[in-house]
Order: C-alpha cells, then structure tokens, then sequence
C-alpha cells in the first residue's frame, strides 16, 4: 500500500477528535518539503474572532494542548492571519500566503455545521505546486469528512448537545489520575489526551421538573420543544470550554471547568433563573433542579452519584433550586453513601 493510503488507514483508525487532529498533520508532515504543521483553533471571545495554536510539532512530537482558548497565552486575533480571514470571510476552501522569505504557509478551514473552529495550516520553503495543493486538499477533505462522522455520534440527535456515551468517555479521562495519564501517555502523538493534567471541574446534573406532566398535557411534540429549548438555554448559559451533555430523557450533565465554588453556584443559579423567566410556548413556565459536587474526589461513579443524591433532595424540598453535595453533608440533610466498587455504572 502507498504511504499516503496507510497514513488515511491509520488516521482513519481513530475514535476520538485531538488523536484524529495529531495523525492529520503528522500524516501531512511526511509530505516532501513541509517545514511545519499547526491544527489551528478560531474561536470567539468577546465576540471577536481569534485563533490559537492548539496541536503543533515541538521537539519532533505532534503536542496538542488541552489548555482554554479564551486564556491562552498564544491566542491573537484572528486579523492577524490576513489571508485566513479572508478565506474564512468568503466560505473558501483555502488560502495560501508567502509569509515571509522562503516561507509559503497554506491554511485549511474545516467547515462543520458552516462553521469554522479547526484549520490546518502547512508551511514549506517553496510556493506549493498544484499537484501538492490536491493531495493536501483530498487529505484534508478525508480529515473534515471523518471529523463531522465522529462529531455525529458524539452528539444526541434531537438538541445536538453531547450524549452519555461522550460524556462516559471524557468525563472518566478528565477525572483519571495524573499518574495513569502519564502512564499512557509516552509520546503525545500515542495519544491526544496524554497531556492532559486532572482539571478543577463541577459536575452538575439538571433535571427538568413535572416534565411528565408537560408530555401529558401538551404531547411529545411540545415536551420534545421544551428539550430543545432548555438545550439553548444551557448553551447560552456555560462558557465555550464548559461541556453540556443531554444524559437521556430531561436529563442534562454539564461539567463547569476551572472556577471556584461560588463562582459555580452563581453560574448553576443564573442558569436556573433563565428557564424560570423563559417564555416556552404554548407550556408557559417550566423549571429546573441541580445537583452539583466537585469532581476532584472520587471515581466517576462516585461524583455522578453524588450529584444524583444533590439532585434528588432539591426535587423532594420544593424544585426549582440548586443543591451542592458538600453542603447537604454538613448540614446533615444527606449522608455520604459507602463506595462499592463492585457496581458498574459506566
Ligand atoms: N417529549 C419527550 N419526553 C421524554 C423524552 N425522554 C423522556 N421523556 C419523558 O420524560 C418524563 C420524565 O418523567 P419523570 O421521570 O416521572 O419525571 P418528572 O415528571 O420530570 O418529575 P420530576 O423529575 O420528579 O420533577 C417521562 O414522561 C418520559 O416519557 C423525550 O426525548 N421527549
């Protein structure tokens, strides 16, 4: 077989977003001439556009970073990148510049959904031919194609937010030990999520209430609404970085990284307030109750139970309220259940 059809084999071959990113450039690297490779990511903040590094080589390793674009030392603005931004502008499929002498850098958008939060960038000391452009193109459109595959199974078809199998998946990796990630690890390129340090995160399970009483009344068609809508509202509720996850039925998961406990206790309440004060059609007023714990004691089974018990005691005292596990210990009003690593949740 040809290099360059192994290299989609194996890129191909992977289950997971940062593993498909590292094997796309070094897939690209191999090429002849190519001086350097970047998976560049464009993000927004504060509602202008930006772009960051997020896997490039260093030290003859692909490096992914984990780190949060909004607080990324290398993060510029996306004007900086004149020929990309334009590129993007226009919904093109590519740009090229000479950036400076002896340095000719091609970008790649990867459109998903017509948006653009990944592009491939490749430089080599010489103008790209147009046989080089092609290969580099069909690589690319292969690496866009897999991406939108994986990004739909990840994903819980009616809201689009993520489902409990990604949620199984990311949640057990950000609360592994350090040890074992490193363990793994080895060089970055073995694995994308081998850099990745255990993140201080809050894990909070929303639940909608009555929401039997909403299908009941007013049919599935609505209730199905309602999901939807309470979805937007959790989306325009957490920070890009944070992740939300549809867990089945109106059931929500959403992990609230790096920030303090009364920072999450706002976040979680001004989230709470908002589908209080939302106008659903025809339904009128539907709320909320959440659950929260820290996720940085204890299995994933654990923390998620925890939050459950949070979850259940806001239900039984009155709905529409937020409880934090620790404080419902303290105070009395739950007891912490023994571990028993025996039952097999995930
Ligand atoms: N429309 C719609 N309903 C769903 C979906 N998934 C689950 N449900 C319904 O959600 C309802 C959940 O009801 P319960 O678990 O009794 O909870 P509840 O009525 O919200 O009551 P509390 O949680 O105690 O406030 C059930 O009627 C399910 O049929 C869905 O995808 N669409």
């Amino acid at each position: 077989m040809k290099p360059i059809l192994q290299n989609l084999v194996e890129m191909t071959g992977h289950r997971d977003h940062l593993r498909l990113e590292v094997s796309v450039l070094s897939t690209l690297q191999k090429l002849s001439n190519i001086t350097e490779v970047r998976a560049l990511e464009l993000f927004s903040d504060n509602g202008k556009p930006h772009v960051r590094p997020r896997t490039w080589l260093q030290d003859g390793a692909l490096v992914p970073t984990d780190s949060d674009a909004a607080s990324d030392p290398h993060r510029e603005p996306l004007h900086n990148y004149p020929a990309l931004c334009k590129c993007v502008d226009n919904h093109d499929i590519r740009a090229t510049a000479s950036t400076s002498k002896g340095r000719y850098t091609l970008w790649l958008p990867v459109w998903m959904h017509d948006k653009v939060t990944t592009c491939l960038e490749i430089t080599q000391s010489r103008p790209f031919s147009a046989h080089k452009l092609d290969v580099i193109q069909g690589i690319s459109l292969v690496y866009q194609n897999y991406q939108s595959l994986l990004d739909y199974s990840e994903r819980d078809a009616l809201t689009g937010l993520f489902n409990r199998k990604t949620f199984d998946e990311q949640f057990s990796r950000h609360t592994a030990p350090a040890v074992a990630l490193r363990a793994q690890g080895g060089a970055a390129g073995d694995d994308g999520a081998a850099c990745c340090e255990p993140i201080e995160q809050w894990l909070a399970v929303v639940d909608i209430d009555h929401f039997k009483q909403v299908n009941d009344r007013f049919g599935h068609l609505y209730g199905d609404e309602v999901l939807i809508l309470v979805a937007n509202i959790l989306r325009n509720s957490f920070r890009s970085h944070d992740r939300i996850f549809r867990f089945g039925g109106e059931e929500f998961v959403v992990l609230l990284r790096s920030t303090d406990l009364s920072t999450a206790h706002k976040v979680f309440n001004r989230f709470r307030l908002a589908v209080q004060e939302y106008p659903f059609p025809q339904v009128g007023q539907v709320t909320v109750s959440v659950g929260f714990v820290s996720t940085s004691k204890g299995s994933p089974v654990e923390i998620l139970g925890q939050a459950d018990q949070a979850l259940y005691h806001a239900k039984e005292n009155g709905r529409n309220q937020v409880c934090f596990y620790d404080d419902l210990i303290a105070s009395g009003h739950l007891t912490a259940k023994v571990a028993n690593d025996d039952v097999e949740l995930f």
